[in-house]
């Protein structure tokens, strides 16, 4: 635990391990908080958030866009990564510099370096927006870890095991907390609880997630 009890809670760091390979760097982002959300506002502006729907045919309460070479995109025909906005026919942008820099220095500190993500899904979520327990398994490398960065308002992340009746973890986020799970923790079950009403200084009342992931 690095927490300074003097420090504003805001910028406390401090290392949570939920299980072998899953590991909460709490406040980690916050280093990097200015240059991160420059280029969460470059990148929405770009390619708009929208409400995909699940194969299921059901609209998902989470507004989605992506940045990187692939982005992970849900409709009728199934879940996959696409090279191109669906929407657009257009490339995603470019991964910035922060994401990536930010995803590799957090799966180093959790014991996976050399970590280059090609996808970053950006959800936005608002009180009342809930994802519900899933695993991550687009990817073609399950080798590779999962680097998920909490900005804005606090949200309460479920944590799971490898089946889906696995009773979850509670774990609460706050803005600039930063979540690693890789090694034999990849395939848990996960997801985030409806989000209270909140407002936060710089987000308003909305919470961005990044996750971050090598895809191809
Ligand atoms: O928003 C989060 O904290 C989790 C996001 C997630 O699990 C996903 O995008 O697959
Ligand atoms: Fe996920």
């Amino acid at each position: 635990m690095m927490q300074d009890l003097f420090d504003g809670v805001e910028t406390a760091e401090w290392r949570e391990e939920l299980c072998p390979g899953a590991v909460v760097l709490h406040g980690l982002a916050l280093r990097h908080e200015k240059a991160i959300l420059a280029a969460v506002e470059q990148v929405s502006r770009a390619v708009p958030f929208r409400r995909m729907v699940t194969p299921g045919g059901h609209t998902m309460s989470v507004e989605m866009t992506n940045c990187g070479s692939l982005g992970w995109v849900t409709d009728e025909t199934g879940y996959r990564y696409a090279e191109r906005d669906p929407l657009s026919g257009q490339r995603w942008p470019p991964l910035p510099e922060p994401f990536s820099q930010m995803a590799a220095e957090a799966a180093d500190l959790c014991g996976f370096p050399g970590f280059e993500p090609d996808a970053c899904l950006v959800n936005r979520y608002r009180p009342g927006t809930r994802l519900s327990l899933h695993q991550d398994r687009n990817e073609r490398d399950f080798d590779q870890p999962i680097v998920s960065v909490s900005l804005g308002i606090s949200a309460v992340f479920l944590f799971g095991g490898l089946r889906r009746r696995d009773k979850p973890h509670r774990v609460p986020l706050r803005h600039g907390d930063v979540v690693v799970w890789g090694g034999p923790a990849r395939m848990r079950y996960h997801g985030v609880m409806p989000l209270k009403p909140d407002r936060h200084p710089l987000l308003g009342d909305c919470r961005i997630n990044l996750t971050l992931r090598r895809a191809a």
